[in-house]
C-alpha cells in the first residue's frame, strides 16, 4: 500500500545542512497498522509527513496505492491526498466549528451537498462514539474525544491509509488505550492502512502489527512486533523495550544483589520466555532435574496480542557442570538465557 524508496530529507538548519532522513526503504501492507519508533529528532515527524507529502522529500520516491507522489503536479497530488487521512498530536481542531462542522470540513472543500455530508458524517460520529456530541465545541470536549473528532474527519473523505501523528502523546494512560482501542476496531472494520509514529513502545506493543526503529534519520530494525519485543537486534531497541516490559532491575534489589554474600557463588541470569515456553512449569522441572536451587528475583510475563512473553531475573545455585546443562536444557525449549551483570 505505501512504499518509500530511497527518501531522504534536508533541511536548512542555523549550523548548515541537517539531514533529518537518510536513504530511508520502507514497504507498509494494506491493511496492516505499521508503527515507527525513535527518540526525539529520530525523524519521525519527517518521516510520516513525507508520506502525504506535507514535506517534500529532497531524494527518493513515495508510493501510495501503487501512485508515486512525488511526481503529481499540484491538482493531481490534492486529489491522491484524499485517500490519506491524518491525526495529530495537538488533534487541530478548529475552535469555532462544531464536532459535527469539524468532520464536515474536508467535505464542505471538496464541494459535496449538506445532505451527502449528513449522510456520512453521521455515521462516522457514531463509529468514533460521538453520536450524541455533534453539536458541541472543541472546549466543551476531553481530549480523548478531541481526538475521536480528529479521527472521523480524518475518516471523511474515505481514506485507504490513516496516519497517526503521536496521536496519543498528549493523553493519559486510559484514555490512550481506549483511542488505540479506536484505531484497532476502525482498522479492522474498515481494512485501512495505519501508520503510527510514537515515541512510546507501549504503543507499539497495543496497536501495531509490525514496527520499525529510526534512529538518526535511519531504520536500524524492522520486524513484525512480537518479534522485535522477544528478540530485539539493536541496544536502541532493547533500551525501549526494557521501558515498556519491566526487563529494568529495581534498584534496591541491584543493591542487594551488589552485597558479595547474596551473588557469591551463584549465577546470576536473565531468562527470556515466549510463546509455549510460558506456559511450561519449566522452572520446577530445571530445579529437579538438575539439582540447581533457582531464586527468582525479579520479573514479568506478559503478551502482545494473545501470544505471551517475558522474562525472569534469577539466582542459581549448584554444580558448575550441572548449572550448564541446566542453561542448556532451557535453550532446547525456546527460553534464552543470558548471563546477567550487577552494576
Ligand atoms: N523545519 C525544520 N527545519 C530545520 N530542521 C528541522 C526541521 N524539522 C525538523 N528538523 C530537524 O530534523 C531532525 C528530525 O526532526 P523530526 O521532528 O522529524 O524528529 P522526531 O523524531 O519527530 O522528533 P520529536 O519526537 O522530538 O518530534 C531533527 O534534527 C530536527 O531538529
Amino acid at each position: 500500500m505505501i512504499q518509500l524508496q530511497g527518501i531522504t530529507k534536508f533541511y536548512a538548519g542555523s549550523a548548515g545542512r541537517v539531514e533529518a532522513l537518510s536513504g530511508i526503504d520502507l514497504k507498509i501492507d494494506p491493511g496492516e497498522i505499521f508503527g515507527i519508533i525513535g527518540r526525539s529528532g529520530a525523524g519521525k515527524s519527517t518521516l510520516i509527513r513525507c508520506i502525504n507529502l506535507l514535506e517534500r522529500p529532497s531524494e527518493g520516491h513515495v508510493l501510495v496505492a501503487g501512485r508515486d507522489l512525488t511526481v503529481l503536479d499540484a491538482a493531481a497530488l490534492r486529489a491522491a491526498r484524499h485517500e490519506i487521512g491524518m491525526i495529530f498530536q495537538h488533534f487541530n481542531l478548529l475552535s469555532s466549528r462544531t464536532v459535527f462542522d469539524n468532520v464536515a470540513l474536508p467535505l464542505e472543500l471538496i464541494g459535496m451537498t449538506r445532505s451527502a455530508i449528513e449522510e456520512r458524517v453521521t455515521p462516522l460520529l457514531d463509529l468514533v462514539g460521538l453520536g450524541d456530541h455533534r453539536g458541541r465545541y472543541p472546549a466543551q470536549l476531553s481530549g480523548g474525544q478531541k481526538q475521536r473528532v480528529g479521527i472521523a474527519r480524518a475518516l471523511a473523505s474515505q481514506p485507504k491509509v490513516l496516519l497517526c501523528d503521536e496521536a496519543t502523546s498528549a493523553l493519559d494512560p486510559e484514555t490512550t488505550r481506549s483511542i488505540l482501542a479506536l484505531l484497532r476496531d476502525i482498522n479492522r472494520r474498515l481494512g485501512l492502512t495505519v501508520v503510527v509514529i510514537t515515541h512510546e513502545m507501549q504503543v507499539i506493543k497495543d496497536l501495531c502489527d509490525r514496527v520499525a526503529v529510526l534512529d538518526g534519520g535511519r531504520i536500524i530494525e524492522q520486524g513484525d512486533v512480537f518479534s522485535v519485543f522477544t528478540q530485539p537486534q539493536m541496544a536502541l531497541t532493547q533500551t525501549l523495550i526494557r521501558d515498556v516490559i519491566g526487563h529494568e532491575t529495581p534498584p534496591g534489589l541491584l543493591e542487594r544483589l551488589s552485597q558479595p554474600h547474596l551473588a557469591d557463588g551463584a549465577a546470576l541470569r536473565r531468562l527470556f520466555f515466549s510463546g509455549q515456553s510460558t506456559d511450561a512449569p519449566l522452572i520446577s522441572e530445571l530445579s529437579r532435574r538438575f539439582s540447581v536451587d533457582i531464586n527468582i528475583l525479579h520479573g514479568q510475563i506478559d503478551e502482545i496480542r494473545g501470544r505471551p512473553f517475558g522474562s525472569l531475573l534469577v539466582l542459581a545455585k549448584g554444580e558448575a557442570a550441572q548449572l550448564e546443562a541446566a542453561w542448556a536444557w532451557l535453550a532446547e525449549r525456546d527460553v534464552r538465557v543470558e548471563v546477567a551483570h550487577v552494576q
